[in-house]
């Protein structure tokens, strides 16, 4: 589907970006040449078959890895040797970074207690929960925007995967991240949880960068603006989804599935 049919900014700016992105481990080179530019109000996938390199790249931009050569930038700041919970207290998180739910707590609590974060407060175990009361009003926000609220009270225990997967979503946005990387949303969905995920992503991004590592090609082609495709740690092809599934080197590179 082409970008211009998608919601988002006509002009969007680009928030995070990589020149020259390259990772050796021992003789092994895993990413290499990588320039990538991640736009405000964006969806972009990063999509390559298996061991293309979409994780060291993600580990690379949050600096779990640190590059052997090339520069990071976000928010216009040269991030290539910043550590990475300084990355993320910068804006750009990754879901799993604090999406772990707790599963004796409740949709609410766990919601709250994620909210303390962004302040620098440490997750404070040992307060009652009625010192977190304040964190309501945005809390239930962030549960009605992710379409949690029938379940505010339920323990995550109880919630299905596909719910746990939104709540966790739920607790990442609670950072009120700038771009937010997730690796792989969809991975072990139902189909009817796929669409709410869809939705979901898609809303989030109108006020912010989203990067996604995604096999599913349905959701790539449905809510991304940009796709870029990896293959042996070199870019293949950018462009739409459109775009990408029509070269021949993407169909090349994902022969076997004839989904590209
Ligand atoms: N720490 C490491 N040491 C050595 N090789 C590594 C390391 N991490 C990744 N690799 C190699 O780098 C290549 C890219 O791996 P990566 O996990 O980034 O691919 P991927 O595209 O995310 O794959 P998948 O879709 O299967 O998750 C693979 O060949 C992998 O074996």
């Amino acid at each position: 589907m082409a970008a211009s049919a998608m919601p988002g900014e006509s002009n969007p700016r680009v928030v995070l970006s990589a020149r020259g992105l390259r990772r050796d481990f021992g003789a092994f080179t895993a990413v290499k040449n990588v320039d990538l530019d991640v736009h405000h109000a964006r969806v972009h996938a990063l999509i390559g078959p298996n061991g293309a390199g979409k994780t060291t790249v993600f580990n690379l931009l949050t600096k779990f890895l640190q590059p052997t050569h090339g520069t990071i930038t976000l928010l216009g700041t040269d991030i290539t040797r910043t550590p990475p919970d300084k990355v993320a207290r910068m804006g750009l998180v990754r879901s799993f970074q604090i999406s772990a739910v707790f599963p004796h707590l409740t949709v609410l609590d766990n919601v709250r207690v994620a909210l303390q974060r962004p302040n620098n407060l440490a997750v404070q175990f040992w307060r009652p929960m009625s010192a977190l009361d304040r964190l309501n009003d945005r809390a239930d926000e962030l549960i009605a925007a992710v379409g949690l609220t029938r379940e505010r009270n339920a323990l995550a225990a109880d919630l299905s995967y596909g719910r746990k997967r939104v709540l966790e979503i739920a607790t990442t946005l609670a950072l009120d991240p700038k771009v937010l990387l997730l690796d792989e949303p969809m991975a072990g969905m139902g189909q009817e949880d796929v669409g709410v995920v869809s939705d979901i992503i898609r809303t989030v991004a109108l006020d912010r960068a989203v990067l996604m590592v995604e096999h599913n090609l349905s959701v790539v082609a449905n809510i991304c603006h940009h796709v870029t495709v990896l293959q042996r740690g070199e870019i293949l092809a950018e462009g739409d989804y459109a775009e990408v599934s029509q070269d021949p080197r993407v169909r090349t590179a994902y022969m076997g599935t004839e989904e590209a």
